[in-house]
Protein backbone atom coordinates (compact mmCIF):
# COMPACT_ATOMS: atom_id res chain seq x y z
CA UNK A 1 0.00 0.00 0.00
CA UNK A 2 1.16 3.41 -0.26
CA UNK A 3 -0.03 6.19 1.69
CA UNK A 4 0.84 9.91 1.11
CA UNK A 5 -0.13 12.63 3.69
CA UNK A 6 -0.20 16.34 3.33
CA UNK A 7 -0.57 19.57 5.66
CA UNK A 8 -3.88 21.36 4.59
CA UNK A 9 -5.51 24.53 5.87
CA UNK A 10 -7.25 23.73 8.95
CA UNK A 11 -10.64 21.80 8.66
CA UNK A 12 -13.69 23.62 9.59
CA UNK A 13 -15.06 20.48 11.13
CA UNK A 14 -14.40 16.94 10.52
CA UNK A 15 -17.81 15.38 11.12
CA UNK A 16 -19.38 16.98 8.36
CA UNK A 17 -16.63 15.60 5.23
CA UNK A 18 -17.61 12.00 6.88
CA UNK A 19 -19.99 9.54 5.05
CA UNK A 20 -23.78 10.05 6.34
CA UNK A 21 -24.60 6.25 6.12
CA UNK A 22 -20.73 4.82 7.04
CA UNK A 23 -18.83 6.87 9.12
CA UNK A 24 -15.23 5.98 10.41
CA UNK A 25 -14.73 8.34 12.83
CA UNK A 26 -12.02 8.72 15.80
CA UNK A 27 -12.69 12.45 17.37
CA UNK A 28 -11.90 13.88 20.76
CA UNK A 29 -11.97 17.12 21.45
CA UNK A 30 -12.56 18.34 17.77
CA UNK A 31 -9.21 16.61 17.06
CA UNK A 32 -8.57 13.05 15.74
CA UNK A 33 -9.44 11.39 12.32
CA UNK A 34 -12.45 10.71 9.69
CA UNK A 35 -11.34 8.06 7.19
CA UNK A 36 -13.93 8.12 4.07
CA UNK A 37 -14.03 4.91 1.64
CA UNK A 38 -12.15 2.00 1.73
CA UNK A 39 -9.09 0.71 0.24
CA UNK A 40 -9.02 -2.82 2.76
CA UNK A 41 -11.31 -4.54 4.56
CA UNK A 42 -9.54 -7.29 6.94
CA UNK A 43 -12.12 -9.11 9.05
CA UNK A 44 -10.75 -11.36 12.38
CA UNK A 45 -12.56 -13.79 14.46
CA UNK A 46 -12.15 -16.10 17.24
CA UNK A 47 -10.08 -15.80 20.17
CA UNK A 48 -6.54 -14.91 18.38
CA UNK A 49 -8.36 -12.32 16.24
CA UNK A 50 -6.63 -9.53 17.87
CA UNK A 51 -3.46 -11.09 17.55
CA UNK A 52 -4.43 -12.18 13.72
CA UNK A 53 -4.96 -8.61 13.50
CA UNK A 54 -1.59 -6.92 14.85
CA UNK A 55 0.19 -9.34 13.02
CA UNK A 56 -1.26 -8.66 9.39
CA UNK A 57 -1.12 -5.32 10.20
CA UNK A 58 2.53 -5.38 11.20
CA UNK A 59 2.79 -6.91 7.73
CA UNK A 60 0.94 -4.73 5.99
CA UNK A 61 2.75 -1.98 7.48
CA UNK A 62 6.32 -3.14 6.98
CA UNK A 63 5.48 -3.47 3.38
CA UNK A 64 4.05 -0.08 2.58
CA UNK A 65 5.64 3.01 1.36
CA UNK A 66 4.40 5.77 3.39
CA UNK A 67 5.17 9.71 2.47
CA UNK A 68 4.50 11.54 5.77
CA UNK A 69 5.98 15.25 6.61
CA UNK A 70 3.46 16.37 8.88
CA UNK A 71 4.14 13.14 11.45
CA UNK A 72 1.53 13.48 14.23
CA UNK A 73 -1.11 10.52 15.72
CA UNK A 74 -3.08 9.74 13.22
CA UNK A 75 -0.81 10.68 10.15
CA UNK A 76 0.48 8.18 7.73
CA UNK A 77 -0.70 4.85 6.42
CA UNK A 78 -3.84 4.14 9.38
CA UNK A 79 -6.24 1.57 9.70
CA UNK A 80 -9.35 1.96 12.10
CA UNK A 81 -10.90 -1.45 13.71
CA UNK A 82 -13.66 -2.66 16.11
CA UNK A 83 -13.15 -6.02 17.77
CA UNK A 84 -16.11 -8.51 19.38
CA UNK A 85 -15.98 -8.61 22.90
CA UNK A 86 -16.28 -12.29 23.39
CA UNK A 87 -14.02 -15.25 21.06
CA UNK A 88 -17.50 -16.75 20.12
CA UNK A 89 -19.56 -13.62 19.00
CA UNK A 90 -20.97 -13.75 15.45
CA UNK A 91 -20.16 -9.84 15.05
CA UNK A 92 -16.50 -9.98 12.89
CA UNK A 93 -13.84 -8.19 14.30
CA UNK A 94 -12.52 -5.75 11.30
CA UNK A 95 -9.88 -3.20 10.46
CA UNK A 96 -10.37 -1.44 7.69
CA UNK A 97 -8.25 0.91 5.92
CA UNK A 98 -10.32 3.95 4.28
CA UNK A 99 -8.86 5.83 1.06
CA UNK A 100 -9.19 9.09 2.37
CA UNK A 101 -8.47 10.04 5.97
CA UNK A 102 -8.66 13.74 6.93
CA UNK A 103 -7.40 14.96 10.47
CA UNK A 104 -6.87 17.77 12.59
CA UNK A 105 -4.66 17.72 15.66
CA UNK A 106 -3.40 20.99 17.90
CA UNK A 107 -4.12 22.98 14.97
CA UNK A 108 -2.40 21.08 12.52
CA UNK A 109 -4.79 19.95 10.13
CA UNK A 110 -3.87 16.62 7.14
CA UNK A 111 -5.12 14.57 4.06
CA UNK A 112 -3.81 11.13 3.70
CA UNK A 113 -4.56 9.57 0.37
CA UNK A 114 -4.25 5.68 0.42
CA UNK A 115 -3.52 3.16 -2.67
CA UNK A 116 -3.09 -0.40 -3.19
CA UNK A 117 0.35 -1.07 -4.63
CA UNK A 118 0.29 0.69 -8.39
CA UNK A 119 -2.76 2.35 -7.56
CA UNK A 120 -2.88 5.91 -8.51
CA UNK A 121 -2.76 8.45 -5.25
CA UNK A 122 -4.92 11.54 -5.70
CA UNK A 123 -7.49 9.95 -7.93
CA UNK A 124 -9.81 10.09 -5.00
CA UNK A 125 -11.06 13.95 -4.58
CA UNK A 126 -11.37 15.41 -1.29
CA UNK A 127 -15.45 15.43 -0.84
CA UNK A 128 -17.16 18.81 0.33
CA UNK A 129 -18.04 19.57 3.72
CA UNK A 130 -21.82 18.63 4.14
CA UNK A 131 -24.43 19.94 5.89
CA UNK A 132 -25.02 17.39 8.90
CA UNK A 133 -28.50 16.19 8.64
CA UNK A 134 -31.30 16.06 11.32
CA UNK A 135 -30.91 14.11 14.47
CA UNK A 136 -32.95 10.73 13.85
CA UNK A 137 -35.34 10.63 17.22
CA UNK A 138 -36.47 7.72 19.09
CA UNK A 139 -36.91 5.53 22.65
CA UNK A 140 -34.52 2.94 23.20
CA UNK A 141 -36.42 0.44 24.98
CA UNK A 142 -34.83 -2.76 26.49
CA UNK A 143 -34.33 -5.60 24.86
CA UNK A 144 -33.27 -9.14 25.43
CA UNK A 145 -33.70 -8.57 29.26
CA UNK A 146 -36.66 -6.65 31.07
CA UNK A 147 -35.50 -5.00 34.05
CA UNK A 148 -36.67 -7.60 36.21
CA UNK A 149 -34.84 -9.55 34.58
CA UNK A 150 -31.94 -7.60 34.67
CA UNK A 151 -31.78 -7.56 38.49
CA UNK A 152 -32.38 -11.01 39.07
CA UNK A 153 -29.82 -11.99 37.02
CA UNK A 154 -27.60 -9.90 39.07
CA UNK A 155 -28.46 -11.23 42.10
CA UNK A 156 -27.47 -14.51 40.40
CA UNK A 157 -23.95 -13.44 39.84
CA UNK A 158 -23.98 -11.79 43.64
CA UNK A 159 -24.70 -15.29 44.63
CA UNK A 160 -21.78 -16.91 42.46
CA UNK A 161 -19.35 -14.38 43.90
CA UNK A 162 -20.62 -14.94 47.74
CA UNK A 163 -20.04 -18.48 46.74
CA UNK A 164 -16.59 -17.86 46.01
CA UNK A 165 -16.87 -19.24 42.33
CA UNK A 166 -15.67 -15.39 41.10
CA UNK A 167 -14.46 -11.92 42.72
CA UNK A 168 -16.12 -9.55 40.24
CA UNK A 169 -18.53 -10.18 36.66
CA UNK A 170 -19.59 -7.23 34.75
CA UNK A 171 -23.31 -7.64 33.63
CA UNK A 172 -24.67 -6.01 30.67
CA UNK A 173 -28.18 -4.98 29.15
CA UNK A 174 -29.32 -4.24 25.54
CA UNK A 175 -31.69 -2.01 24.75
CA UNK A 176 -33.33 -1.40 20.83
CA UNK A 177 -34.72 1.85 18.78
CA UNK A 178 -35.53 2.03 14.90
CA UNK A 179 -34.20 5.12 13.39
CA UNK A 180 -34.76 5.69 9.49
CA UNK A 181 -32.23 3.24 7.65
CA UNK A 182 -31.40 6.55 5.83
CA UNK A 183 -30.64 8.38 8.82
CA UNK A 184 -27.52 10.93 8.96
CA UNK A 185 -25.62 8.46 11.43
CA UNK A 186 -23.01 12.19 12.14
CA UNK A 187 -26.04 13.74 13.76
CA UNK A 188 -25.47 11.64 16.37
CA UNK A 189 -22.14 11.61 16.44
CA UNK A 190 -22.04 15.40 16.68
CA UNK A 191 -24.58 15.25 19.76
CA UNK A 192 -22.14 12.64 21.74
CA UNK A 193 -19.25 14.61 20.47
CA UNK A 194 -20.78 17.61 21.88
CA UNK A 195 -21.97 16.65 24.95
CA UNK A 196 -18.78 14.03 26.00
CA UNK A 197 -16.08 16.28 24.68
CA UNK A 198 -13.60 14.03 26.62
CA UNK A 199 -14.65 10.52 25.51
CA UNK A 200 -13.66 9.17 22.48
CA UNK A 201 -16.27 9.62 19.87
CA UNK A 202 -16.05 6.80 17.26
CA UNK A 203 -17.82 5.29 14.34
CA UNK A 204 -15.92 2.48 12.97
CA UNK A 205 -18.66 -0.23 10.72
CA UNK A 206 -21.53 0.47 12.27
CA UNK A 207 -20.44 0.73 15.72
CA UNK A 208 -20.99 4.49 17.18
CA UNK A 209 -19.93 5.90 20.66
CA UNK A 210 -18.29 8.12 22.96
CA UNK A 211 -16.09 6.41 25.46
CA UNK A 212 -14.72 7.47 28.51
CA UNK A 213 -12.21 4.71 28.65
CA UNK A 214 -8.60 4.73 27.36
CA UNK A 215 -8.13 0.88 26.75
CA UNK A 216 -4.51 1.93 25.20
CA UNK A 217 -2.72 4.78 23.57
CA UNK A 218 0.21 4.28 22.23
CA UNK A 219 2.52 7.17 20.87
CA UNK A 220 6.73 6.77 19.99
CA UNK A 221 7.58 4.16 22.81
CA UNK A 222 5.16 5.52 24.97
CA UNK A 223 2.12 4.35 26.47
CA UNK A 224 -0.80 5.45 28.57
CA UNK A 225 -4.28 3.84 29.59
CA UNK A 226 -6.80 4.94 31.68
CA UNK A 227 -8.62 2.66 34.11
CA UNK A 228 -12.09 2.73 35.12
CA UNK A 229 -15.08 0.79 37.23
CA UNK A 230 -16.95 2.29 39.92
CA UNK A 231 -19.57 4.62 39.21
CA UNK A 232 -21.85 6.67 40.65
CA UNK A 233 -24.72 9.45 39.27
CA UNK A 234 -23.83 12.93 39.22
CA UNK A 235 -25.55 14.84 41.98
CA UNK A 236 -28.44 17.40 41.27
CA UNK A 237 -26.86 20.81 43.00
CA UNK A 238 -22.89 21.43 43.45
CA UNK A 239 -23.23 20.03 47.32
CA UNK A 240 -24.76 17.00 46.15
CA UNK A 241 -22.83 16.55 43.24
CA UNK A 242 -19.43 16.97 45.55
CA UNK A 243 -21.21 14.61 48.06
CA UNK A 244 -21.46 11.86 45.36
CA UNK A 245 -18.00 12.23 44.56
CA UNK A 246 -16.71 12.02 48.03
CA UNK A 247 -18.86 9.09 48.53
CA UNK A 248 -17.30 7.07 46.05
CA UNK A 249 -14.05 7.90 46.58
CA UNK A 250 -14.75 5.99 50.09
CA UNK A 251 -16.83 3.01 48.85
CA UNK A 252 -15.34 -0.17 49.93
CA UNK A 253 -17.42 -1.68 47.41
CA UNK A 254 -16.19 0.67 44.38
CA UNK A 255 -12.85 0.88 45.64
CA UNK A 256 -12.79 -3.22 45.31
CA UNK A 257 -14.59 -3.03 41.92
CA UNK A 258 -11.75 -0.87 40.51
CA UNK A 259 -8.90 -2.57 42.38
CA UNK A 260 -10.27 -5.65 40.21
CA UNK A 261 -9.57 -3.31 36.71
CA UNK A 262 -6.34 -2.05 38.08
CA UNK A 263 -4.88 -5.39 39.03
CA UNK A 264 -5.90 -6.80 35.35
CA UNK A 265 -4.34 -4.20 33.67
CA UNK A 266 -0.95 -3.94 35.04
CA UNK A 267 -0.89 -7.94 35.02
CA UNK A 268 -1.70 -7.50 31.72
CA UNK A 269 0.95 -5.22 30.36
CA UNK A 270 4.13 -5.89 32.81
CA UNK A 271 5.43 -8.37 30.07
CA UNK A 272 5.04 -6.13 27.12
CA UNK A 273 6.72 -2.72 28.68
CA UNK A 274 9.94 -1.88 30.45
CA UNK A 275 8.32 -0.03 33.23
CA UNK A 276 4.83 1.12 33.85
CA UNK A 277 3.65 3.18 36.98
CA UNK A 278 -0.17 4.19 38.30
CA UNK A 279 -1.08 5.95 41.35
CA UNK A 280 -1.84 3.71 44.67
CA UNK A 281 -5.44 5.52 44.91
CA UNK A 282 -7.88 6.28 42.18
CA UNK A 283 -9.02 9.94 41.28
CA UNK A 284 -12.75 10.77 41.07
CA UNK A 285 -13.29 11.43 36.87
CA UNK A 286 -16.21 13.88 35.88
CA UNK A 287 -18.74 12.82 33.02
CA UNK A 288 -21.59 15.08 32.12
CA UNK A 289 -23.91 11.97 33.18
CA UNK A 290 -21.63 10.13 36.06
CA UNK A 291 -18.54 10.09 38.48
CA UNK A 292 -16.53 7.41 37.88
CA UNK A 293 -12.87 6.13 39.65
CA UNK A 294 -10.73 6.19 37.64
CA UNK A 295 -6.16 5.70 37.58
CA UNK A 296 -4.11 6.23 34.84
CA UNK A 297 -1.37 4.38 33.62
CA UNK A 298 1.72 5.31 31.99
CA UNK A 299 4.20 3.24 30.20
CA UNK A 300 7.09 2.91 28.65
CA UNK A 301 6.80 0.10 25.74
CA UNK A 302 9.49 -2.58 25.37
CA UNK A 303 10.84 -2.66 21.59
CA UNK A 304 8.49 -4.76 19.53
CA UNK A 305 5.32 -4.23 20.92
CA UNK A 306 2.27 -2.10 18.59
CA UNK A 307 -0.91 -0.65 19.56
CA UNK A 308 -2.74 -4.04 19.13
CA UNK A 309 -0.37 -6.42 20.79
CA UNK A 310 -1.33 -4.40 23.69
CA UNK A 311 -4.75 -4.39 22.90
CA UNK A 312 -4.63 -7.96 22.52
CA UNK A 313 -2.72 -8.78 26.03
CA UNK A 314 -5.19 -6.29 27.71
CA UNK A 315 -8.78 -7.34 25.95
CA UNK A 316 -10.91 -8.19 27.88
CA UNK A 317 -9.76 -6.54 31.47
CA UNK A 318 -11.74 -6.96 34.62
CA UNK A 319 -13.63 -3.44 33.91
CA UNK A 320 -15.44 -5.01 31.00
CA UNK A 321 -15.38 -8.77 32.04
CA UNK A 322 -14.46 -9.45 35.54
CA UNK A 323 -12.01 -11.52 37.48
CA UNK A 324 -10.96 -13.90 37.28
CA UNK A 325 -11.15 -13.50 33.39
CA UNK A 326 -11.54 -16.80 32.57
CA UNK A 327 -14.47 -17.52 35.29
CA UNK A 328 -16.14 -14.03 34.78
CA UNK A 329 -16.16 -14.61 30.71
CA UNK A 330 -17.85 -18.13 31.60
CA UNK A 331 -20.53 -16.71 33.83
CA UNK A 332 -21.58 -14.10 31.01
CA UNK A 333 -21.89 -16.51 28.64
CA UNK A 334 -24.22 -18.37 31.29
CA UNK A 335 -26.12 -15.10 32.63
CA UNK A 336 -26.93 -12.68 29.69
CA UNK A 337 -28.76 -13.94 27.15
CA UNK A 338 -27.27 -11.60 23.96
CA UNK A 339 -24.08 -11.44 21.88
CA UNK A 340 -22.56 -8.46 23.05
CA UNK A 341 -21.01 -8.17 19.71
CA UNK A 342 -18.43 -5.24 19.59
CA UNK A 343 -19.74 -3.99 22.86
CA UNK A 344 -17.31 -3.88 25.50
CA UNK A 345 -14.58 -4.53 22.76
CA UNK A 346 -11.19 -2.42 21.66
CA UNK A 347 -12.23 0.02 18.91
CA UNK A 348 -9.59 2.26 17.82
CA UNK A 349 -6.60 3.07 14.97
CA UNK A 350 -3.73 1.99 14.35
CA UNK A 351 -0.32 3.60 12.35
CA UNK A 352 2.54 2.14 9.88
CA UNK A 353 4.74 2.70 13.29
CA UNK A 354 2.34 1.03 15.82
CA UNK A 355 1.08 3.68 17.28
CA UNK A 356 -2.37 4.36 17.63
CA UNK A 357 -4.96 4.82 20.23
CA UNK A 358 -7.61 2.04 21.69
CA UNK A 359 -10.87 2.63 23.49
CA UNK A 360 -13.02 0.45 25.01
CA UNK A 361 -16.31 0.68 22.92
CA UNK A 362 -18.69 1.98 26.24
CA UNK A 363 -21.84 4.13 26.03
CA UNK A 364 -22.03 3.04 22.43
CA UNK A 365 -24.92 1.43 19.90
CA UNK A 366 -24.68 -0.55 16.55
CA UNK A 367 -26.69 0.33 14.18
CA UNK A 368 -27.50 -2.04 11.41
CA UNK A 369 -28.35 -1.09 7.28
CA UNK A 370 -32.30 -1.17 7.95
CA UNK A 371 -32.05 1.27 10.86
CA UNK A 372 -32.20 -1.16 14.40
CA UNK A 373 -30.33 0.63 16.40
CA UNK A 374 -29.26 -1.88 19.93
CA UNK A 375 -27.66 -0.16 22.53
CA UNK A 376 -25.75 -1.78 25.49
CA UNK A 377 -24.94 -0.83 29.02
CA UNK A 378 -23.65 -2.80 31.96
CA UNK A 379 -22.07 -2.65 35.52
CA UNK A 380 -19.63 -3.98 37.62
CA UNK A 381 -20.67 -6.41 39.96
CA UNK A 382 -18.77 -7.40 43.56
CA UNK A 383 -19.91 -8.94 46.72
CA UNK A 384 -21.86 -5.97 47.53
CA UNK A 385 -23.90 -5.22 44.98
CA UNK A 386 -27.33 -4.16 45.03
CA UNK A 387 -29.34 -5.04 42.01
CA UNK A 388 -31.63 -1.94 41.58
CA UNK A 389 -28.37 0.10 42.15
CA UNK A 390 -26.97 -1.72 39.61
CA UNK A 391 -30.19 -1.27 37.28
CA UNK A 392 -30.21 2.30 37.70
CA UNK A 393 -26.13 2.44 37.12
CA UNK A 394 -27.07 0.89 33.31
CA UNK A 395 -29.48 3.76 32.92
CA UNK A 396 -26.86 6.49 33.39
CA UNK A 397 -24.64 4.16 31.49
CA UNK A 398 -27.52 4.15 28.35
CA UNK A 399 -28.32 8.14 28.41
CA UNK A 400 -25.29 9.28 25.92
CA UNK A 401 -27.36 7.36 23.65
CA UNK A 402 -30.68 7.55 24.88
CA UNK A 403 -30.06 11.62 24.89
CA UNK A 404 -28.46 11.78 21.80
CA UNK A 405 -31.82 10.36 20.55
CA UNK A 406 -33.98 12.61 21.55
C1 LIG B 1 -19.41 -1.80 31.56
C2 LIG B 1 -19.51 -0.47 31.47
O1 LIG B 1 -18.70 0.38 32.18
C3 LIG B 1 -17.52 -0.09 32.81
C4 LIG B 1 -16.59 1.06 32.80
C5 LIG B 1 -16.59 1.99 33.80
C6 LIG B 1 -17.30 1.76 34.99
C7 LIG B 1 -17.92 0.57 35.19
C8 LIG B 1 -18.65 0.31 36.46
O2 LIG B 1 -18.62 1.15 37.37
O3 LIG B 1 -19.32 -0.73 36.57
C9 LIG B 1 -17.83 -0.55 34.23
O4 LIG B 1 -16.80 -1.38 34.69
C10 LIG B 1 -20.48 0.18 30.58
O5 LIG B 1 -20.45 1.41 30.45
O6 LIG B 1 -21.28 -0.52 29.93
Amino acid sequence: MRAVTERVDDHDDLLSRADARHPLVALRRGDGIVGIGEVVRLTFSGPDRVRDAAAAWRAIASAAEVVDPVHRPGTGLVAMGAFAFADGSSAPSVLVVPELIIGRHDGVSWVTRITRQGGEVGAVELPDPQPIGERPRATLAAASLSREEFTAVVGRAVDAIRAGRIEKVVIARDATASIPPDADRRALLHELADRYPDCLTFAVDGHIGASPETLVSVHGGEASARVLAGSTARGASAADDAAAAAQLATSTKDLDEHAFAVHSVLDALRPHVRAVTASDLPFTLKLPNLWHLATDVEMQLGESSSALDLVAALHPTAAVAGSPTDAALALIAELEPFDRGRYAGPVGWIDQDGDGEWVIALRCARIDDDGLLTAYAGAGIVADSDPDSELAETRMKFRPIADALR
